[in-house]
Formats: structure tokens, C-alpha cells, sequence
């Protein structure tokens, strides 16, 4: 990726220089030497009296170009960037620069701006400071001129949480000074470096501005608290605590001696293990949205106005909820009054607790409630174009409905089932409707989990896969196309996890401690509270269909079944593994060493010899993680070797969005080509010898820990 940047001087003296290096004009090495090129061009000609620096087509600049964070090149020298040309050349300058913002202007690109002496931004454009998502840290003085533009508070939550604001709100908070529409928006600029130049407007240097800044004392203390808070949140990353680091110095010890902190992290950060995983993360999620022999068709979405859900259940009125949040028209069926008025007033409490989470504003609460309408008969579904099922797991319900489905909605209406466990093709076998048939699996609450399952059968119309990614782009899920298969990818993922956990408890292994060490080594949720927040219910109907389906995968667990026979199943009837209040807090259950007790006393575990039992009750915690995560990684070997998934990349986007895996590991099938295939092969076959068949290796995994081939073939682009 080369790109440039042109120069321009126009009759009054202004003299516009435009990055472009489209389609986001990033900033490449070329880029940046151009930029610095034409600073110092037009620093020096004595017809250039100030200078508007813009990005091409509407963008300002999306940033640095992530790929080249790996290399050093020959312009590595530290600060080269900077501090010998954005702190020195640029910021420095003689003459009024000024930054015209529209489109995103990101990272670098935003750490440009900030350098210049006013920012003019049009009330869309999109700025932020990501680089903690890569596991780096603004490099280009962001970690200075941010607080110092808009104080310390806000600064830390753009930075720590790489929180990005529109233009509007940039105003609002002192980080733009003026608002202009896109088409005035250079004019505007160069109004504004013409004022400077005239006194009229203040000649504002960012790095030593002061006026924003919290007292010292309070800003330390707001610094020790983003500490703790990021200690506790991410204990393995290092990098949120070395950028907090480089802040202070510049409030201790001065802006410029902490630009070369921030170069030094910088360099360093850059190399690290977590910065090529995240890296590696951002451009899997970008993939889902590929799909090879689908969105290379150029088929362009349809338009989805109205959607019909059958179901007003938990799944149900989960899908409307998310649906009419997102704009959408949705009509839910039920099949009497009663179940119809339970199912809105569980959207209505999915909205409520949105409201409570600040994610929607209560005076919108009505108006979003208000596309939603109840019906007891399909016949409104005529003007529906897709229809989403959401009934229980019942192939014989479920074949009845979409047989009904057929006699009213519209010929183009796109017929979808949120089952994530029984086959598409048995669903309808009607031939006329099957291009027309695909999955919906939102993994647990679909207003709440930012994922989206798209099945396709083999006679799903790539139209109808384009019209659902659009969908889901709509409602902000990251799409995952896979083709059917009994159990959705996540599901027979998120399996294992839970099993390989039920066989250490039932042999003697501290329950707590399975879910310590899951935790500790970053997963959002060890396995059996991830087993109270799915719910028992749920996990029955999927052992039903593993059961039958994966037989000598399936580990039946005993523990499981005696809890669920008393009623405790879970975060929804406040008691599982763990005891729950009404906030969600939660404690250990200490009546589940009762249950344990019960199931080893009764000899219901093939108990495996006292001396492999003692073994197990000393295994650290990463011999915890491997036994419940390499069962997982074999899942994920199973679904590439039937090709349910097409890259192994959706899985890894799936391992985090759906299992809570940590992003900054890169997923599971990258996380597992780190440890490499054969030491994991390994592994599996000799806890297979031991526990049986579940943890058994499959073929996939087999032949690459052999050939001592990746099972990604994923590389991180660093
Ligand atoms: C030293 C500095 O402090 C370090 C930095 O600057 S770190 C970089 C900071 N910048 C970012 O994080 C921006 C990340 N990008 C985005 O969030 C989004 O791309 C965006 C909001 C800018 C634009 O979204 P959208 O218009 O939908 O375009 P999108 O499809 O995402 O991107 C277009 C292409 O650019 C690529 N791309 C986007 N940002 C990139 C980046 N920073 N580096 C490399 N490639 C990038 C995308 O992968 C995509 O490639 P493809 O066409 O091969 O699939």
C-alpha cells in the first residue's frame, strides 16, 4: 500500500495538502513522508501563508495502516515520526495549519489533527483513538494532546475504551472548533488558518495547552483508578497499563520528555505477541462478512422493511427486540391472546433494561415499542418480507408452521428458522420454498450478543445470504455464514467447553477452580458459570440432539442432570453452580458439592483409578485450560473438516463473539496454531485413552499435527 499526498496552493495564499490513498487514505510510510514533504514545501515558499491539511473523497484518514506495524523500515529511527515531524515540522510550523475532518479521522489519522492549530469538522465525521484494540498505544502524541484538547476524564474513556465520537459531539467536548458541511468544509478551513494568520482566531498549540487539564492530584487519582479498573477487567494485557504510564509522564515530567515514552512503547508494543493476535482479530471479523462464491457475485442486498416473527418466547421476543431497535417493522405472532401479551411484555422489559444500561433513551422507549405490532393470524404476514420462526424445538411445529408460512407471506419473503439445532432441510421440504429457506441462529439473547449464525442449505440463493448480511450489518451483528449442520458452529463449540469441564468436576476437580483458571487465562466466562447463563433448559435440548448426533463425542454428564431434576438450572431460577440475586451478583452454590458427592458416592462416574483421580485434583491451571479448551479446539478441527465453516477465521470471530474467548489470544484456531497441532494431538489421544471417546481427536487434527502443517492456515498480517 503506497499512497500520497498532493499539494495545492490556492490564489489566497492558502496552500491545501490532501492525503489520498484511498479507499480510507491510511497512513503508509509513503503517505507519512509525503505529508512531511509537502508540510515542509509549503513551510518554506513564500506564497503559502498558512495550510489546510484534508483527506481525499470525503476521508480524512482511517489511520495507520495496521500491516505495517511489524515493520521496522528504514524510517523506524524512534520519534521519526513524531517528534521530528509532527511535534517539530508540523505542530512547530511558522505558518496556521488546520485540519479539514470529514469521514473517519482515526488514530494517526486523528493524532494529525490534533497536531495542527484548529480542527473544522463536519458533524458526521468519526474520530478516535483505537490503538489499544491492536494492542499498542497512540503513537503520534495522542497520549498527550488528547487530554491536553479535551482534560483527562474524557480522554481516558476514548483512549481506554477506544471510543469514537462524531463530529457533533468532538465540538461539544473541545476536541473540533467548528462545524461545517462537507461541501464548505475546506473553504471553512481556510477561512480558519486565514483568521490565525490575522489574530483573530488563537494560534492554539496542543501539546502545551493546560487549561483543560484535572488539577495534578485529581488526575492521578483518575489515572490509579484506571489502573485497577484495567487491572481487574484485562489482567493479562499489559498494554492499556503501559499507556496509562505514558499519560502521566507527560502531567509529571512534561509533554515532550513523554512523546518519547509513548515512541519507546510504541516500538515495543508493536512487536508483542498480543499486538499480532489483535491484529490478526481485526482483519478476521472484517472477513465474515466474505463469503467466497456469495458477496464476489455482486448481488446487491434487497430492501428488508417489514419482518414477521413466529414466537414470542424468550428467542422470540429477543429477535424483536433487536429487530425493532435497529428500525425494523416487525410483526410478532402467538397463538393466543395470553402467550401475545407475555411475549410483548418481554420486549418491553428487553427495552427497559436496554434504557438501564443507557443504550436507548427512555423517551425513545414508546416509539421503538411502536413498530413492533401483535397478531394472532398470519394474514398480516402478506406484507412481510422475512419471516424468523422462533418456536420451540419441535421439527413437527416447526414443519407445520413453515407449511402454513407458504400460503401467505409474499413470493420474495425470506423464510428463516432460529433453531440452532435441527437441520434446515427437514425443516421444509417443500422444493418450491427451499431457496428461500436459511437459518437464523443468534447465539442466547439476540438484543444482547453482537453475533449472528447465517445457515445456509445447499439451496439458500446467495441473494437471500447477501440480504441477511446487510441485516445483519443493520443490527450490528457480526455475521458468521455457515452451511447446516446439526448444531449450530457455536453451539458445537461452545460443548466441549462445558463437558471436558463436567468430566474434571465429576472426578474430583474443584469446580471454582476449573472456572478460576478459565477466567485467569481470559475467557469472559469459566464453563460452568457460562452453563448458569445459557441455561439448563437450553443445554438439555442440545444434549438431546448431541446425544444423538455426535454419540461417541457426547459425555454424558450426571452432575448436570441431578441439579436439573431439583431446580437448580441456572441464572434464571437464581440457582445453578452459582446462587444469583436479582442484579445478577452472584456467589458459589455450596449445595453443589452435595450434588457431587451424590453422583460420585452412587458410582455414577466411570470412576477412573484413585491414583489418576489424585493426579487430577493437582492439576495446575493450565493443565485446567488445556483439558477444557483443546476439546474445543478438536470442535472447532470437526466443523473445517466438514466444512461447515468455510474459513477458519469465522471461527475464531465465533470463539470470541459466542464462547467469550479473548480476543487478544485471536481466537481459538489461532490460539491453537500458537501452541501447534501436535502437542494438542497429543494430548487429546492420551486423555482419550484415559477418560474415552469425547476427547478423541478428529481426523482434521490428526493429519495437520503429522504433516505439522497450521490448522488455520491463519497468519497474523504483521
Ligand atoms: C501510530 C498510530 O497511533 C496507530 C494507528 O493509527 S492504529 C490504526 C487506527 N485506525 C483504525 O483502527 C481504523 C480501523 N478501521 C475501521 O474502523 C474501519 O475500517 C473504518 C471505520 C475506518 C471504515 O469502515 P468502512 O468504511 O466500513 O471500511 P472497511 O471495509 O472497514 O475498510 C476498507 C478496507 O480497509 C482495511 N482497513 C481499514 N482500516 C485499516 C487499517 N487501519 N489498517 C489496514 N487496513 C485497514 C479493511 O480491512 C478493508 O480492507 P478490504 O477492503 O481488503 O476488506
Amino acid at each position: 500500500m503506497k499512497g500520497k499526498t498532493y499539494l495545492e496552493i490556492g490564489a489566497d495564499g492558502v496552500a491545501i495538502i490532501t492525503i489520498n490513498n484511498p479507499p480510507l487514505n491510511l497512513l503508509s510510510a509513503h503517505v507519512m513522508l509525503s505529508l512531511k514533504e509537502n508540510t515542509e514545501l509549503a513551510l518554506q515558499r513564500d506564497d503559502v501563508k498558512a495550510i489546510v491539511i484534508t483527506g481525499s473523497k470525503g476521508k480524512f484518514s482511517g489511520g495507520f495502516d495496521v500491516t505495517a506495524f511489524g515493520n521496522k523500515g528504514k524510517h523506524g529511527k524512534l520519534g521519526f515520526f513524531s517528534i521530528d515531524f509532527i511535534t517539530d515540522i508540523l505542530e512547530a510550523a511558522g505558518k496556521p495549519l488546520v485540519a479539514a475532518i470529514d469521514g473517519p479521522a482515526l488514530g494517526g489519522g486523528l493524532e494529525i489533527a490534533l497536531a495542527c492549530h484548529a480542527r473544522i469538522s463536519t458533524s458526521s465525521a468519526v474520530l478516535g483513538l483505537p490503538e489499544l484494540r491492536y494492542g499498542i498505544l497512540p503513537g503520534f502524541g495522542g497520549t498527550q494532546r488528547l487530554p491536553r484538547l479535551v482534560g483527562l476524564r474524557k480522554a481516558l474513556e476514548m483512549i481506554l475504551k477506544s471510543k469514537f465520537v462524531n463530529g457533533h459531539n468532538a465540538q461539544g467536548m473541545g476536541l473540533v472548533d467548528e462545524i461545517s458541511s462537507a461541501d464548505e468544509l475546506v473553504t471553512v478551513a481556510c477561512h480558519w488558518a486565514k483568521d490565525i494568520l490575522a489574530h483573530r482566531r488563537p494560534w492554539a498549540v496542543s501539546l502545551y495547552r493546560t487549561d483543560r487539564l484535572e488539577p495534578l492530584p485529581e488526575a492521578k487519582l483518575m489515572l490509579e483508578h484506571a489502573r485497577v479498573k484495567s487491572k481487574k477487567q484485562s489482567p493479562n494485557l499489559k498494554h492499556p497499563l503501559v499507556c496509562i504510564d505514558v499519560i502521566e509522564e507527560g502531567l509529571i515530567r512534561g509533554p515532550r520528555a513523554a512523546l518519547w515514552k509513548e515512541s519507546e512503547a510504541l516500538s515495543e508494543l508493536r512487536q508483542s505477541d498480543t499486538c499480532r493476535s489483535l491484529v490478526y482479530y481485526f482483519f478476521a471479523r472484517q472477513r465474515t462478512s466474505k463469503v467466497p462464491g456469495i458477496t464476489d457475485m455482486g448481488l446487491k442486498p434487497r430492501k428488508v422493511n417489514t419482518f414477521a416473527v413466529v414466537g414470542g418466547g424468550i428467542m422470540g421476543s429477543s429477535i424483536v427486540t433487536a429487530l425493532i431497535v435497529s428500525n425494523y417493522r416487525v410483526i410478532l405472532k402467538e397463538m393466543d391472546e395470553k402467550a401475545l401479551l407475555a411475549g410483548i411484555e418481554r420486549v418491553k422489559a428487553n427495552l427497559q433494561d436496554h434504557v438501564k444500561k443507557g443504550k436507548i433513551a427512555e423517551a425513545k422507549l414508546d416509539k421503538i415499542l411502536s413498530r413492533c405490532k401483535g397478531v394472532l393470524h398470519y394474514e398480516g404476514f402478506r406484507e412481510a418480507d422475512m419471516v424468523i420462526e422462533a418456536v420451540s424445538e419441535n421439527i413437527y411445529l416447526k414443519q407445520r408452521i413453515f407449511a402454513e408460512l407458504e400460503s401467505y407471506c409474499p413470493p420474495h419473503c425470506i423464510l428463516a428458522s432460529s433453531s440452532s439445532m435441527i437441520n434446515l432441510n427437514l425443516i421444509c421440504e417443500r422444493k418450491e420454498l427451499q431457496n428461500r429457506i436459511v437459518g437464523t441462529h443468534f447465539f442466547g439473547q439476540a438484543h444482547l450478543l453482537p453475533i449472528l449464525e447465517i445457515v445456509r442449505t445447499e439451496k439458500t440463493s446467495p441473494q437471500v445470504i447477501v440480504d441477511l448480511l446487510a441485516i445483519g450489518k443493520k443490527t450490528e451483528k457480526i455475521p458468521i455464514v455457515i452451511h447446516n449442520s446439526t448444531g449450530s458452529a457455536m453451539n458445537r463449540m461452545f460443548f466441549p467447553y462445558s463437558q471436558a469441564a463436567m468430566v474434571l468436576v465429576e472426578r474430583g476437580v474443584d469446580l471454582y477452580q476449573i472456572d478460576r483458571a478459565a477466567e485467569a487465562f481470559g475467557m469472559t466466562m469459566g464453563p460452568f458459570r457460562m452453563i448458569d447463563f445459557v441455561g439448563f433448559e437450553v443445554l438439555t435440548a442440545m444434549k438431546v440432539q448431541f446425544s444423538k448426533n455426535f454419540g461417541e463425542r457426547f459425555n454424558e454428564s450426571k452432575l448436570f442432570s441431578v441439579m436439573h431434576e431439583d431446580n437448580q438450572a441456572g441464572e434464571t431460577t437464581l440457582k445453578g453452580f452459582y446462587i444469583y440475586d436479582r442484579d445478577s451478583k452472584f456467589i458459589p452454590n455450596p449445595d453443589t458439592m452435595t450434588y457431587v458427592h451424590k453422583i460420585t458416592s452412587r458410582h455414577e462416574v466411570a470412576v477412573t483409578s484413585p491414583i489418576l483421580i489424585f493426579s487430577l485434583m493437582k492439576l495446575s491451571d493450565e493443565e485446567i485450560v488445556e483439558m477444557i479448551l483443546f476439546p474445543v479446539v478438536n470442535a472447532a478441527c470437526c466443523l473445517l473438516e466438514e466444512k461447515v465453516v468455510v474459513k477458519a477465521s469465522d471461527l475464531d470471530v465465533a470463539s470470541v463473539m459466542g464462547l467469550g474467548f479473548p480476543e487478544y489470544r485471536g481466537g481459538i484456531v489461532f490460539w491453537a496454531d500458537t501452541i501447534g497441532p501436535k502437542h494438542i494431538h497429543s494430548k487429546l489421544e492420551k486423555w482419550s485413552e484415559t477418560y474415552g471417546a469425547f476427547f478423541k481427536p478428529c481426523a482434521y487434527l490428526a493429519e495437520r499435527a503429522s504433516e505439522r502443517t497450521s490448522l488455520g492456515q491463519a497468519k497474523s498480517r504483521l
